[in-house]
């Protein structure tokens, strides 16, 4: 499959042309493939190496731009980088969203990339791979599927969750609601609730590169994003709530309990220490998928 994709966007009043066809055609032609697994923080926390390709491509490029901004990328962070988000521009990147779908060759695996400046999202792109779609949105200019405007004007309820590393976030609960899907990655789930395909969806234990993208893209296709408790979205506090209205989001808030969640930009050095012994258990058990 080759697919050739290519966004222009501004950032910081220059016109920058990202092409994220290279690196997803990466993911294409390794989706039907054998691939090698290893675990990060948890039995259902994957990592492959095209994760680690995709991320090592896409900041290698962004930075032979952009010499001076910053990166938060998952696998970066997993191999010990902390997580600074400070006012400097910095790209918020999720190489695989949706790991485990990816191994399992379920159709829904995204590249998930954000910039802030001033720890503020200024746009954010979701390229669904396999679905071939490409969803995007700049602060204050709307937000687009393959180059269409999204607007939610949904009102009855289907929401999205995940039942993932943090299985617990389904147990905690109870939602009166027509029905609950889970695509197996954050970042479509939420860009669901930015085309209307469903009105709500919540999360607890997920990390910022998971999400910061589609967040500015549910905010500009008119949703609203919020803490789990109400409260104002916090990207690195790891609890969100999208929906495509404030009654639905607060609806939810009053019924999700969230559980303790270790923050994203807690200490560095705690953090480091975590991952290390973190990647202590994680190496002997690598396996090896086989072909079916
Ligand atoms: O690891 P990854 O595949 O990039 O991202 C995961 C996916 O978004 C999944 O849907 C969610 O349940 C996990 O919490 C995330 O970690
Ligand atoms: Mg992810
Ligand atoms: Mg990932």
């Amino acid at each position: 499959m080759s697919r050739r994709r290519l966004y222009r966007l501004s950032v910081t009043s220059q016109t920058h042309t990202l092409f994220v066809a290279h690196e997803t055609s990466v993911i294409l032609s390794a989706f039907q493939q054998q691939k090698e697994v290893r675990l990060k923080s948890s039995p259902a926390d994957l990592v492959t190496e095209t994760d680690q390709q995709v991320e090592k491509m896409l900041i290698s490029a962004i930075r032979r731009k952009y010499p001076q901004h910053r990166f938060i990328g998952e696998e970066s962070v997993a191999a010990g980088e902390a997580v600074e988000l400070t006012d400097s521009p910095t790209w918020i990147i999720d190489p695989i969203d949706g790991t485990v779908n990816f191994v399992h060759r379920f159709p829904f695996v995204a590249v998930s990339i954000a910039f802030t400046v001033n720890k503020q999202t200024e746009f954010g792109i979701v390229y669904s791979c396999v679905e071939d779609k490409l969803f995007h949105a700049q602060r204050g200019r709307g937000a687009y599927l393959n180059g269409k405007p999204l607007c939610s004007d949904i009102h009855r309820c289907v929401v999205v969750t995940e039942i993932g590393a943090e299985s617990r976030s389904i147990t905690c609960c109870v939602l009166l609601c027509y029905s609950v899907r889970a695509l197996g990655t954050a970042a479509v789930d939420m860009c669901q609730v930015a085309t209307g395909g469903a009105d709500a969806y919540y999360h607890i234990g997920m990390h910022c590169w998971d999400i910061a993208a589609s967040t500015i893209i549910v905010l500009e296709a008119g949703g609203v994003v919020m803490d789990t408790d109400g409260s104002e979205f916090d990207m690195m506090s790891r609890k969100v709530i999208a929906a495509s209205s404030s009654a639905v989001a607060n609806g939810i808030a009053q019924v999700v309990q969230a559980f303790p969640c270790r923050r994203d930009n807690e200490a560095a050095s705690k953090r480091k220490c975590d991952t290390q012994s973190e990647r202590a258990v994680a190496q002997p058990t690598a396996c090896v998928l086989h072909e079916l």
